[in-house]
């Protein structure tokens, strides 16, 4: 691929080390979503070999809630990413629009995550950052997980330095051990999120976050209403030792998930 193979559209977002834009290949008509990354600033972050291997992860991923990598290429002074393109945009705008997710939306969202998850975990790969930052809604109103973060394979650090910290588990608040449970957590925060609207442990300073994460201090508003079965699936996963966490395949098959999932 060469840049002129595409014709290139409005910008789709701002990333920390590049630009995405809408773009049509020209052969084919498709539309997709190219990522520009500067090479000036991976090399000065040292990312280039990290992101030699998310694009060699990615490109074999095939899952119809995993946002598709078709290929790359690069110039002299850029990389490139063909992304697929999500038409519906990006998820948190839609949760901040609507406040809160119904619970037949939040558990179809839940139950395409799990088998995202399952899929990935079948892999060997952990870890995605599934926040709603990075969940993108596709043309039939699907989601799809978009890691814009590199953060495929097991160690992480990039989490801890910027961004969010209420998705993070436990082991990791703890700077313990950690594997694909963590998932499962910020599956967890991320059904609590979708139904009030906010994270569960949201505090205004770091440290009360932390304190909340690791004491897993769980609270239901009353308002918005929560149905009964959809605490209990949140309950199930958000529990400190992560080997009593609810397995992603019993997710699929909470009663909530059964009953209010498309
Ligand atoms: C290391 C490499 C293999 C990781 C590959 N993944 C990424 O780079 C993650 N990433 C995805 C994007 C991205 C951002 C926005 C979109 C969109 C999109 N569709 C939109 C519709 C309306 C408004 C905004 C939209 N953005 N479709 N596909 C995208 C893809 C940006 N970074």
């Amino acid at each position: 691929w060469v840049l002129s193979d595409f014709e290139v559209g409005k910008p789709l977002g701002r990333g920390k080390f590049g630009h995405v834009y809408l773009a049509r290949e020209k052969r084919s008509n498709q539309i997709v979503a190219l990522k520009v990354l500067f090479k000036s600033q991976l090399k000065q972050s040292q990312v280039e070999h990290q992101l030699r291997r998310e694009v060699e992860i990615q490109s074999h991923l095939r899952h119809p809630n995993i946002l598709r990598l078709y290929g790359y290429f690069y110039d002299k002074t850029r990389v490139y990413l063909i992304l697929e393109y999500a038409a519906k945009g990006e998820l948190y705008k839609e949760l901040t629009r609507c406040k809160h997710f119904s619970e037949r939306r939040s558990a179809t969202y839940i139950a395409s995550l799990a088998r995202a998850l399952i899929y990935l975990h079948g892999k060997h790969v952990i870890h995605r950052d599934i926040k709603p930052e990075n969940l993108l809604i596709g043309a039939q109103g699907e989601l799809k997980i978009a890691d814009f973060g590199w953060s495929v394979h097991t160690f992480n650090r990039r989490r801890t330095m910027c961004g969010t910290l209420d998705y993070l588990p436990p082991e990791m608040v703890e700077k313990t051990e950690h594997d694909y449970h963590v998932d499962i957590w910020s599956l967890g925060i991320l059904c609590y999120e979708f139904l009030y609207g906010v994270p569960p442990f949201e505090a205004k300073e770091h440290s009360e976050t932390y304190r909340r994460i690791v004491k897993v201090d769980l609270k239901f508003p009353l308002k918005p209403f929560v149905s009964p079965a959809a605490k209990d699936l949140i309950s199930q996963m958000l529990v400190k030792n992560s080997a009593h966490r609810l397995p992603l395949h019993k997710v699929l098959e909470h009663p909530w998930i059964v009953q209010n999932a498309d």
